[in-house]
């Protein structure tokens, strides 16, 4: 009888332990959740325009300080800007200049005042008395006959300055398509549509860039060149993987060194020379680019390129976020791309190898993630430090990792759904984690800095080892979505949306935030 009580006695303990401890996880689960959108909103936070204006631009006076040097302000300060950030910025450098700005044009998204307004984000918008006119075009990002006009005002803006004038340059990601200016004799429509075919054949954005560059009079360093003998200080919020100063909006203010034949290369791997309109092929002609982009040497010394916001400046404000709320960040990388089926598995076999419970990881896990290193951006060295900081994690018991990364990976698009590539990203996780093998409570997030993910209304998704279970018991056929590219579908229909991040339009861009939190293998870890 007493053995009977015993027994009894302790199957209640154990379910009064295991009840209290799916509580005390499901309390984990649910501040995990909270804190990857603390992380992520954190890594947004670093790099809004207003800050990052702030911070690289500082007035002493009527002196200047920008990118470590000096320069004279004598109501001589003009300002032209493009790309989906630079509103904010502009607001800020106005508010840092004051008297001394004379004028100044900016082409910005087409809509983008009306949506801020109606986001509440008043603070990037220009003052009613603003010096500058602000031109908004590019609609659906495409470069339109309102985008071109803008264009044309910067141009005239830029070409009708002298040595003693100061051009502040606006640059942020989408400027490409708000800064058209065709290379006559090609047209507006001809320029477009070489670009169109090039993206749909699967361009990447530094192909898709070099072509732009030799199409355009002011893209390659033209519009530095317009503004000569004037100095240009170019403030760049960088949304291309590696900053590439010559890239980022296809590099106005950057002296272009590509040689027609790389543009021909790219023209050629895309099998779309044979088809080109013969203005196009008189612009890529060798003495064509000589004669209209030849930049003498002089323009390089007139012009200071500045990056002032960047994913890794986004990963390492959510870094010191994570520490705050209590987890041991590790950066890996802010360069990840490739397909986002490898980049899935490698979040996948991360979580596997940070929650195995053995204290060493079997080393077919290693393995598995240093292959997939070069298919997804991010070095074997990369890859090496962050599996240190797992086994020391788990070896000395710290607590909770914050695995951080960014860039931007691709979809294939196969099917007509409405997604974008941070909630298939997400969705692909959550299936990782769903899987039998994975024991552990990680939390992935992806998010698009910008706060829209493809042409969706949410920036990205949240996902859990329960996201399956999820799914199913609410009849959500999880491979269906994905074979018709329609994550956004999925996670709007799942728990009323309850995985969806939708912080709004963020004003600013540095493409896509990866948070993964890894909580310790051992419960009692768990809080
Ligand atoms: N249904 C979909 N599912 C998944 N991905 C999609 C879907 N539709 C579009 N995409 C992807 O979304 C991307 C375009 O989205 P978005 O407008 O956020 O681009 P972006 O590269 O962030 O632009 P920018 O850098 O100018 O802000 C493309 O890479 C495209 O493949
Ligand atoms: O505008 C562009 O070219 C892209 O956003 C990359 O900077």
């Amino acid at each position: 009888m007493a053995q009977i009580l015993a027994f009894s006695r302790s199957l209640h303990l154990q379910h009064t332990l295991r009840v209290s401890l799916a509580s005390l996880c499901s309390r984990s689960m649910s501040s995990l959740d909270t804190r990857a959108r603390a992380v992520f909103s954190a890594a947004v936070e670093g790099v809004q325009p207003d800050i990052v204006v702030r911070r690289s631009l500082e007035r002493h006076g009527d002196k200047l300080l920008v990118g470590g040097q000096n320069f004279t302000l004598t109501n001589n300060l003009y300002l032209v800007g493009f790309g989906k950030a630079v509103l904010g910025m502009a607001a800020e450098a106005e508010r840092i200049v004051g008297d001394h700005l004379i004028k100044g044009v900016v082409s910005v998204p087409h809509g983008i005042q009306k949506t801020l307004r109606n986001h509440g984000k008043e603070k990037m918008l220009l003052e009613n008395n603003s010096r500058i006119a602000v031109m908004e075009g590019a609609k659906n990002n495409l470069p339109d006959t309102d985008a071109q006009k803008s264009a044309e005002c910067i141009r005239e803006l830029a070409s009708g300055l002298t040595e003693k004038d100061l051009l502040l340059v606006l640059i942020s990601g989408g400027g490409s398509a708000l800064l058209p200016a065709p290379a006559p004799p090609m047209t507006l429509q001809e320029k477009q549509d070489v670009t169109r075919k090039l993206a749909a054949a699967g361009a990447t954005i530094q192909e898709l860039n070099t072509v732009r560059r030799a199409l355009s009079l002011l893209k390659g360093g033209g519009l530095a060149q317009c503004a000569n003998p004037a100095q240009v200080v170019a403030l760049i919020l960088s949304d291309v993987i590696g900053d590439p100063l010559d890239l980022i909006a296809s590099g106005p203010t950057v002296r272009s060194d590509s040689k027609p034949e790389e543009v021909w290369d790219i023209l050629d791997r895309y099998k779309l020379s044979g088809s080109l309109p013969s203005s196009v092929k008189e612009v890529l002609r060798p003495h064509y680019g000589s004669q209209v982009k030849e930049q003498p040497e002089v323009v390089k010394d007139h012009v200071l390129n500045v990056v002032i916001g960047s994913n890794t400046i986004a990963l390492e404000c959510a870094s010191r976020k994570a520490v705050e709320l209590g987890l041991r960040p590790v950066i890996l990388s802010p360069g990840v791309c490739g397909d986002v089926r490898s980049v899935s598995r490698l979040y996948g076999v991360l979580s596997r190898f940070a929650c195995s419970p053995e204290k060493e990881p079997p080393p077919e896990l290693a393995a598995e993630i240093l292959q997939l290193g070069p298919e997804v951006g991010v070095e074997s060295w990369d890859l090496c430090r962050t599996m240190n900081v797992l086994v020391e994690e788990k070896k000395e018991g710290w607590g909770a990792t914050c695995l951080l990364a960014g860039g931007e990976p691709t979809v294939h698009l196969t099917g007509n759904g409405r997604g974008g590539r941070n909630q298939e990203l997400a969705l692909r996780v959550g299936l990782e984690l769903s899987s039998d093998e994975v024991k552990c409570g990680a939390v992935f997030l992806s998010g698009g800095t910008d706060g829209q993910d493809g042409p969706t209304e949410a920036a990205g998704a949240v996902v859990d080892r329960k996201l399956m279970e999820e799914a199913t018991s609410q009849g959500l056929d999880i491979d269906g979505f994905l074979t018709n590219n329609d994550s956004f579908t999925f996670f709007s229909q799942l728990s009323e949306g309850r995985r969806l991040l939708m912080p709004g339009l963020t004003g600013t861009n540095v493409m896509d935030v990866h948070v993964m939190l890894l909580p310790p293998s051992a419960p009692r870890d768990f809080q």
